[in-house]
């Protein structure tokens, strides 16, 4: 051993190991599976580095990490024969917390103190969670660049500093050994880790082998009486997407999903293929999934894999396949499928926008609220809509809005809901957008019902004989309106889409919708100012009794007030809310005057 060193942790690197040892740790036995983890990193790391370097090819020939343990002297030693360590690395990769990923886990463990348990369990927290069973750790290594006299030992108490030396070290590669504390001497233990193994680690695709001793079971033939050690091999050494669909049951692949992506939940759906053809490969999906294949390159930079003609093949047919699989399990389990659009549904959203390709299965898969279920959960799929549309409805109808109260009870929806037809309840903010792109569906268009457009017009063209004598009666309001509003609006005329309100204001066909230009504004942008279109309910009694009133003055101060109205329906807001609540608080000092002075009389 020469010129130990000894050296102090990065604060960082303190603040894990103390949260590591002193942190409510249910789940200790994980220390093996990051070990293994980081030895089969090692394993790879060496592999790829064979490609630029021949020499290294003997090196690669029997990768494998080899777990042995002694219940006497306490403790556990894994070994890979990877890439190894030099000293400078050692000092950066086991002194230093370099990975983002690890400062965030940090951060999140800080501000949130209750659930660290379960935060420890989402971040792969590596070679640190050594500390959580051993009161010391010991890492003899080698990097395959150096020779045996440039080998390193580091130890550390795990409390706040460590020593590093140079030793010698016959082989290339990495030995730790866990000191265990007394309290977790029962890892020491064959089936313990063997159990480990199997539950975290049998995915690994080198082998993990562990000591054995003969057995009558395993009995090796030898002449030697005493008995026999050798190296058994606990994994399958089968990655899980390479075994056959018909041998892996349900428990098999939701632990994988969670051991393999670090994550708590079960997945909610998957999809296992193995493709042959052109191109042959083996696909687990799990929305996060796995593709293995030999047909790409070994040249892996990013830029080269995105832009491979092979990869893009691949990367078609998976989302056919994605798309499927999720078609399959809104079908067959909705309530499941319903958890998925909850937490995912906004961003599938984009997918019109983004895959002209696969635009109508993307859309098929869309939920939405709707005046049918009259329901705020989007449940409503396309194809129910269409399967309950009126015979002589050629459109698909939404409405937009800020949420869903405004969409549910916006007057636009008046009449619709008396003839019983459906409309889309659209209440997310990219559903405007989206709306832009995503323009038909079993070749029907989507009509918005707050724009006026020609299809509209003929639905509501049905008019009752009330009405139409009511708009005769009226007809001279409208100019009467217009001579006093004059280019405030873009135009005013009776509609038929009211009942309980009495006026309205839409965007013309061509024009943008408020929420577009909200959605403009939110972001920034500049939007062109709208000029509404001013529907007039020509069968409210308010819009009767202003008709009726001579007075210019007290006309015109109602049209400002059902105009406020209405864009406050429209947008959610007013430029100028205070001179509206004056309005209607003038109205009503004079309705109460009018009363004491009936009463009075
Ligand atoms: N057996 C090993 N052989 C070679 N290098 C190793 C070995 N174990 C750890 N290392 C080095 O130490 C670094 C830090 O390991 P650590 O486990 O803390 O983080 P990580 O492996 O980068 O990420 P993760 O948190 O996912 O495990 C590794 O990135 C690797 O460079």
């Amino acid at each position: 051993m020469e010129g130990k060193k000894i050296l102090k942790f990065q604060s960082e690197v303190k603040q894990l190991l103390h949260l590591m040892i002193h942190s409510l740790y249910s789940n200790k036995e994980i220390f093996l599976r990051e070990l293994i983890s980081n030895a089969s990193d090692a394993l790879d790391k060496l592999r790829f580095l064979s490609l630029s370097k021949p020499e290294l090819n003997k090196k690669i020939q029997k990768l494998c990490i080899l777990i042995s343990f002694d219940k006497n002297k306490k403790n556990i030693i894994i070994r890979d024969n990877g890439i190894g360590m030099s000293y400078d690395e050692i000092i950066d990769n086991l002194g230093t917390i370099a990975k983002s990923g690890t400062k965030e886990f940090l951060q999140s463990i800080k501000s949130n103190t209750e659930k660290n348990s379960q935060l420890i369990g989402k971040f792969g927290v590596g070679f640190y969670s050594a500390f959580i069973v051993s009161e010391k750790v010991s890492v003899r290594t080698r990097s395959v660049l150096s020779d045996e006299y440039d080998g390193v030992l580091w130890e550390s108490k795990g409390q706040g500093e460590y020593s590093i030396s140079k030793i010698k070290k016959k082989e290339t590669g990495t030995e730790i050994t866990l000191f265990l504390k007394t309290s977790e001497i029962a890892f020491a233990d064959e089936t313990i880790i063997k159990n480990i193994i199997c539950k975290y680690s049998n995915h690994i695709s080198f082998p993990i082998k562990m000591e054995a001793k003969e057995t009558q079971k395993n009995k090796i033939i030898t002449s030697d009486l005493s008995p026999k050690i050798f190296w058994q091999q606990i994994n399958t050494g089968q990655a899980l997407w390479t075994r056959k669909k018909s041998k892996i049951n349900d428990i098999e692949y939701k632990e994988f999903y969670k051991n393999f992506f670090n994550d708590d939940h079960n997945p909610i759906s998957w999809s296992h293929n193995h493709v042959e053809g052109n191109q042959e490969y083996t696909s687990l999906l799990f929305v996060k999934g796995i593709i293995d294949s030999n047909d790409l390159p070994l040249n892996v930079s990013r830029e080269i894999l995105q832009n491979n003609q092979i990869t893009k093949i691949i990367k078609n047919s998976l989302t056919k396949r994605i798309l499927i699989m999720l078609d399959n399990l809104s079908k067959n389990n909705p309530d499941d499928y319903q958890v998925f659009w909850k937490e995912f549904g906004l961003i599938f959203k984009e997918g019109p926008a983004e895959d002209h390709l696969n635009y109508t299965n993307i859309v098929k898969l869309f939920r939405f609220s709707s005046t049918h279920t009259q329901s705020e959960i989007q449940s409503v799929s396309l194809d129910d809509y269409v399967s309950r549309i009126q015979s002589n409805q050629e459109k698909i109808f939404y409405i937009t809005a800020d949420n869903y109260l405004s969409a549910k009870n916006n007057p636009h929806l008046e009449k619709l809901k008396e003839k019983n037809i459906e409309v889309l309840l659209l209440f997310d903010r990219i559903d405007e957008w989206m709306m832009n792109y995503m323009t038909s569906f079993n070749n029907m268009e989507f009509q918005s019902i707050s724009k006026n457009n020609a299809y509209l017009e003929k639905i509501f063209s049905n008019k009752t004989t009330d009405q139409k004598k009511s708009e005769k009666d009226l007809s001279s309001m409208i100019l009467r309106i217009k001579s006093y509003l004059k280019d405030r609006v873009k135009d005013v005329r009776f509609t038929s889409k009211l009942i309980n309100t009495p006026a309205a204001v839409t965007t013309d066909e061509n024009d943008i919708t408020t929420q577009m230009s909200k959605l403009l504004i939110s972001t920034g942008q500049n939007s062109p100012e709208i000029k509404y279109i001013f529907e007039i309910n020509a069968t409210h009694p308010l819009i009767i009794y202003i008709f009726k009133l001579k007075n210019q003055i007290k006309f015109n101060n109602w049209i400002d007030l059902l105009l406020e109205e209405a864009l406050l329906s429209e947008c959610g807001n007013l430029e100028d809310p205070n001179k509206f609540i004056h309005r209607i608080n003038t109205l009503l000092i004079n309705h109460v005057h009018l009363k004491r002075q009936t009463r009075n009389q």
